[in-house]
């Protein structure tokens, strides 16, 4: 099923002699988007030893290296969910058990992080670029065998990790207890799924109420709980980056949308007026989202801990830097502009 990973694929990350130590690369300001493509599996590679998982787990480096460049290989190239964006999300996690101290401190076991870097990595491969509704609208090879599941576009990334898993000399976790397998698979499965938004909607109120009270770090439950929070603040984390990655991500993830309206018109579809390049109004939804999806992540994330208050910062920085382009955005649309290529 997969594309083969050659040798000299391996060993060019395995000798790859960049100094992870990017002076910025620990800071929350930094956007791991400005690492060159070619160079993110090594950088991968350094965030599994820097965070002593090789060690821990007896990790094979070869088997670690042909397992990420494998699930690089295994990402489309759609403007948005594509391998750069599964590389930011796992930085971001990096970022939190770094700055957060979350092995030290006991958040996090060393399983926990194993599983959360990898499912960050693993999390949307093989997006089209178009949401679970559609596969379900277009009647898609997908919705016809995840549809009764649920979370359609998720069940299909967790899949095809296993089966990356299962591919010859990619099974980099063989070497874990057979206890330790069994819960890291469970974590990744639990991890991916969470990334559904219809799921993320469900679990909020619970990492709200856990928060008000404190994690308690011997309850399973707030473990999942705090895990599945990482994972969405890390889908989220180009929206905790300056405005103009906040502006170049808001434009790929638009071309996606927008795309998709046009597959959908074409299928005599009504888009959703956030789909319709048209209708859609780029800074109203933004300014949406950010209030009703990022803001209630990044606050639960500073209730507990500090260090991430200036994260919802930046994302009031950037929910007035769309604000102020509402009228920006206003003027052009009179010259019928669309809101893209005001982006743009
Ligand atoms: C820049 C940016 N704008 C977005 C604008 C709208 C939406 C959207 O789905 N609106 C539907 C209504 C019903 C709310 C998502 C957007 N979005 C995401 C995103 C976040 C996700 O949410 C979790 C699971 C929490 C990570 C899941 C999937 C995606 Cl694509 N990532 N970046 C963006
Ligand atoms: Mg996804
Ligand atoms: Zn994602």
């Amino acid at each position: 099923y997969h594309m083969k990973v050659n040798a000299c694929d391996v060993i060019n990350v395995l000798i790859c002699g960049k100094s992870h130590h990017h002076p910025r690369y620990l800071e929350f300001r930094f956007s791991p988007r400005e690492i060159p493509y070619g160079e993110t599996v090594c950088f991968v590679v350094k965030m599994y030893e820097d965070l002593n998982l090789i060690n821990a787990f007896r990790i094979k480096k070869d088997l670690l290296v042909r397992f990420l460049l494998l699930v690089q290989k295994a990402y489309r190239d759609p403007p948005y969910h594509n391998w750069t964006h599964a590389f930011s999300t796992a930085h971001f996690s990096y970022l939190c058990i770094k700055n957060f101290d979350l092995l030290e401190k006991n958040y996090l076991t060393d399983l926990e992080a194993l599983a959360l870097i990898t499912s960050c990595l693993c999390h949307d491969i093989d997006h089209r670029g178009t949401t679970n509704s559609f596969q379900i609208q277009s009647n898609s090879l997908l919705a016809s065998l995840y549809s009764s599941e649920g979370s359609v576009m998720e069940h299909h990334h967790l899949s095809q990790t296993l089966c990356i898993l299962n591919t010859t000399d990619c099974n980099f976790i063989e070497s874990l207890e057979q206890s330790d397998y069994v819960k890291c698979l469970d974590l990744i499965r639990d991890l991916i799924l969470a990334t559904d938004l219809a799921t993320h909607f469900d679990l909020l109120p619970k990492q709200q109420e856990m928060a008000e009270r404190g994690i308690d770090l011997e309850s399973d439950k707030d473990k999942s709980l705090f895990l599945s929070l990482l994972m969405t603040a890390s889908d989220l984390s180009d929206q905790t980056k300056e405005c103009g990655v906040v502006r170049s991500v808001a434009e790929l993830i638009y071309t996606e949308f927008f795309t998709q309206g046009d597959m959908e018109k074409n299928m005599g579809r009504k888009p959703m007026e956030m789909m319709d390049r048209e209708k859609a109004s780029i800074a109203d939804s933004q300014v949406d989202f950010l209030e009703h999806v990022c803001v209630p992540v990044f606050t639960v994330l500073a209730n507990l801990f500090p260090g991430a208050s200036v994260l919802l910062e930046t994302m009031e920085a950037n929910t007035e830097y769309w604000e102020v382009s509402k009228q920006v955005f206003g003027k052009y649309a009179l010259e019928g502009k669309t809101s893209l290529e005001v982006l743009t």
